[in-house]
């Protein structure tokens, strides 16, 4: 009653369309936004209007470019091949359980840290080190999200007086920003001193100084870049941390779909393997490169079911700058929060159908086979409108490497008696994490196939009709 919180919440497609796309201009991110993030400062997550035309502008270039494109796939092949993989199977040989929660988030943070700073910090190496950027940009997230949910003089009374997760907030903020300051500078003295370098960082500082360029115009350049280099980090990793960890769940859990992903990947090795003559196919572990993926038409399916039930951002929050009615007759007023939420978007029978609380990879895929486009009218996971999210189409290219790695080398079962539950973040994670006993090996390194393993985990799983992958055999299982 005191707090002046004034929410309106919404998972109406046709109000989420008319905030996002048709009434734009209307529904900025807001003053409001801007302070609960303060930690963003300029970067894209926290600009409107032309600040915001500028940043996207460039940033879209940026990511569609051909050559960053390349650089996520090569990234993301050594990361899986050099460190995940290797991760996994360690485990798997000593016997130990994982988090699988974790394991993605390390991932996820190294291919992002290379492809934007062009760092390797080697995070997912068996000792698990600490990293303190990473833990730096989880304490500042999780204080952020307190504010969500406190009315704002309160939290704005806590930071005046520097106390609880107010002060947790302003150390972990120093702290990022000292660590991002020194990769940046070092950066500026390795472009100094002719050190050819690709990544994201770099070409940011190259366009800064190029008075031709679009975002050469933008006032407080070391800021802007630090803040922007951020934004790309927390926006790239936590999501598809969130989106890996809550499809493997699903898929632990539903037999069928993992062997109609296996039965996918089989394929693709089988044309692959049609290059033994040419003496380029392997043993395990096999690696899948973006450009087997690709088409692949289930995997996708099962990412988007995925998504749609757990979508990694599961609110967006905006403001009205001028009264508006919504298509559902809500009216929305300045000084409004108004949330969307697309978690709950994926829960109405009336939007989604009665089977919506199924995982149903079927229902993207249509009776020709094909895929069906997405819906834009009612799957927001990746926003919709001119904010849509610019790292879509390098999600889905990271997200089916990992999967394909890992289910195709390993066997990978969630612990019994685990209660998975999500946790109040930001992100959509998950509270106790994902634990996995030892992932199964399939294969080995020198050895071809682990029949008895493989035999105890598809039994368990039930019926699974595949033939062999070693290439020798064709026996169904
Ligand atoms: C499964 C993975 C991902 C999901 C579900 C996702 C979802 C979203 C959503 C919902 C937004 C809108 C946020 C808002 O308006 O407040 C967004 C924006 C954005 N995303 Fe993603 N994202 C993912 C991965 C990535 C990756 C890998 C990157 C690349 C580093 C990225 C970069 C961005 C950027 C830069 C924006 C801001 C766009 C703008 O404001 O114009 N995202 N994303």
């Amino acid at each position: 009653m005191f707090s002046n919180l004034r929410y309106l919440v919404t998972c109406h497609p046709q109000n989420i369309e008319y905030i996002l796309k048709t009434n734009f201009n209307n529904f900025p991110k807001g003053e409001d936004f801007r302070d609960v993030f303060d930690i963003l400062g300029d970067g894209i997550f926290n600009v409107d209007s032309d600040r915001w035309k500028i940043q996207r502008k460039f940033a879209h270039a940026e990511f569609s470019s051909r050559e960053f494109r390349t650089l996520v796939s090569s990234t993301n092949r050594k990361v899986v091949e050099e460190q995940l993989v290797p991760f996994l199977a360690h485990v798997s040989e000593e016997g130990s359980s994982i988090d699988l929660q974790d394991v993605c988030s390390r991932f996820s943070f190294e291919v992002n840290i290379n492809v934007i700073f062009g760092r390797y910090e080697n995070y997912l190496s068996i000792e698990l080190p600490s990293n303190e950027l990473a833990v730096a940009v989880d304490d500042a997230q999780e204080a952020i999200l307190y504010r969500h949910i406190r009315p704002m003089f309160f939290w704005k009374l806590l930071r005046m007086l520097e106390t609880g997760k107010e002060r947790k907030l302003k150390k972990a903020r120093k702290k990022v920003h000292q660590i991002l300051e020194d990769y940046i500078n070092q950066k500026k003295k390795d472009l100094l001193g002719g050190v050819r370098t690709f990544d994201c960082l770099s070409t940011y500082i190259k366009a800064l100084q190029d008075n031709t360029s679009i975002v050469s115009s933008l006032p407080n350049k070391d800021i802007f870049l630090r803040d922007e280099m951020l934004t790309f980090l927390i926006a790239g990793r936590d999501t598809i941390t969130s989106g890996l960890t809550w499809f493997f769940w699903l898929v632990s859990k539903t037999s069928a779909v993992e062997t109609k992903i296996l039965e996918e990947l089989k394929f693709v090795l089988s044309t692959k393997n049609s290059e033994k003559e040419t003496g380029s196919a392997r043993k395990w572990p096999w690696i899948f490169g973006s450009e087997d993926l690709k088409g692949l038409v289930y995997l996708h399916a099962a990412l988007c079911e995925s998504l749609r039930l757990y979508p990694p951002l599961p609110i967006n929050r905006k403001s009205a700058v001028k009264k508006d009615q919504l298509p559902d007759g809500s009216t929305v007023t300045p000084g409004i929060e108004i949330l969307l939420s697309f978690y709950s978007v994926g829960r109405m029978p009336w939007i989604w159908g009665e089977d919506c609380l199924e995982f149903k990879p079927e229902r993207w895929i249509a009776e020709n086979g094909k895929l069906i486009t997405e819906p834009l009218y009612k799957f927001f996971p990746f926003n919709i409108g001119p904010r849509t999210c610019i790292g879509k189409d390098i999600s889905f290219t990271l997200m089916k490497s990992v999967v394909s790695a890992v289910l195709f080398n390993f066997h990978v079962e969630v612990v019994k008696g685990h209660h998975v539950c999500s946790k109040p973040f930001i992100n959509l994670h998950m509270k106790n994490g994902l634990k996995f006993p030892s992932p199964g090996i399939l294969f080995t390194p020198g050895r071809t196939f682990n029949r008895e393993l493989w035999l105890n985990a598809t039994q368990e799983r039930g019926k699974c009709e595949m033939t062999l992958w070693d290439g020798n055999s064709s026996s169904a299982l």
